[in-house]
């Protein structure tokens, strides 16, 4: 019987670091921010930010939600963007994505300050996260995944890992970062032949796909660890990650649920890059 990997405990160790950091900065008068952009009003979007803006309270990150009309045109949008660019005040910016489809996000990416990119938007990141320079944003989704490995004590030298996923928020950059922990990494996505025996060689298997429950245990190498990313509705309308956690948790050695897992520990780590963001701009890191 695998052994369930829980999000929580690995957040609350993030956050309490945070915490303490956070009261050092307030003693010197500095308060980190984050400002949320949301165009629209998705539910996927709405939930993550209420997430977000909770963990920030807790925290005692100030916070600021710009909620902007669905319709909105791409050069209102870039004008809203460079003033919060602008704002010293505030030290991380979260644009929630993806965005409608009249605003570009090939061009709006530019945008985005580099030094207040906490989830990895601006290309300038991305790149840095691809080089393994760590003055640059990973995704916070990805960030949580490897999180979890590191709480949880799992070796990654020399390990098989396969990624089922190869989007920009969340399959190739944990790629990237399961790379610089120098583990053979294989990415797999739609059209990758005879996925389960692909999956199947893997000592860590990250999916990231976006379909409720496809990973049975015919995907699983005996004692592998699973890292479920997913986040989707099942029948009953019931949060379900992309592993079939029951059909899968007698093969595996450690799997993380959903809810619980993953997603509970995004927000952390988002908050962190809000901490770092701040630290780096006032030059104290
Ligand atoms: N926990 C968290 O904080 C977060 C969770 N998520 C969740 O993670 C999941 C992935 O999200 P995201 O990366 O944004 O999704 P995308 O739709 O952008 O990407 C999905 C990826 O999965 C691949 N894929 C789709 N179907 C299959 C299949 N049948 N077999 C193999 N590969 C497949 C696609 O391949 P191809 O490239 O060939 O199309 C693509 O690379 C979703 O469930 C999402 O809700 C997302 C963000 C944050
Ligand atoms: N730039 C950007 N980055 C994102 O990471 C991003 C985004 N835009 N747009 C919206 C989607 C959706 N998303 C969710 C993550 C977790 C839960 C979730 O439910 N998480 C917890 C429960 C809530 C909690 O504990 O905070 C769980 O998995 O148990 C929901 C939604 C992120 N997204």
């Amino acid at each position: 019987m695998g052994i369930l990997m829980k999000g929580k405990p690995v957040a609350d160790a993030i956050k309490e670091e945070l915490k303490a950091e956070v009261q050092d900065l307030k003693a010197k008068g500095i308060i980190p921010k984050l400002t949320i952009v949301r165009v629209g009003a998705d539910p996927g979007d709405m939930s993550y930010e209420r997430g977000a803006l909770k963990a920030m309270a807790n925290i005692n990150i100030d916070t600021d939600a710009r909620a902007l009309p669905e319709n909105i045109e791409q050069t209102d949008f870039i004008s809203e963007l460079e003033k919060i660019n602008a704002d010293t005040s505030t030290h991380g910016i979260l644009i929630l994505r993806p965005l409608p489809k009249q605003l570009d996000e090939k061009v709006i990416k530019n945008f985005i300050a580099p030094e207040k990119d906490v989830d990895c938007f601006n290309p300038i990141n991305v790149a840095k996260v691809f080089e393994g320079d760590e003055t640059g944003f990973p995704p916070c989704t990805p960030s949580a995944v490897m999180e979890i490995l590191k709480f949880y004590n799992i070796e990654l030298m020399g390990k098989n890992a396969v990624v089922i996923g190869r989007s920009m928020i969340v399959g190739k950059p944990a790629a990237m970062l399961l790379l610089k922990e120098h583990a053979t990494v294989t990415v797999c996505h739609s059209r990758t032949r005879d996925l389960p025996l692909v999956a199947s060689g893997a000592d860590i298997l990250v999916v990231g796909i976006g379909r409720a429950k496809m990973v049975n245990s015919n995907y699983i190498k005996d004692g592998a660890v699973v890292i479920d990313v997913g986040i989707n509705m099942d029948e009953d309308g019931r949060l379900c990650g992309d592993v079939d956690t029951d059909n899968c948790i007698n093969k595996a050695s450690m799997i993380t649920p959903v809810p619980g897992g993953v997603g509970s520990v995004t927000t952390s780590v988002l908050a962190k890059h809000v901490v770092q963001a701040c630290k780096m701009q006032l030059s104290l890191l």
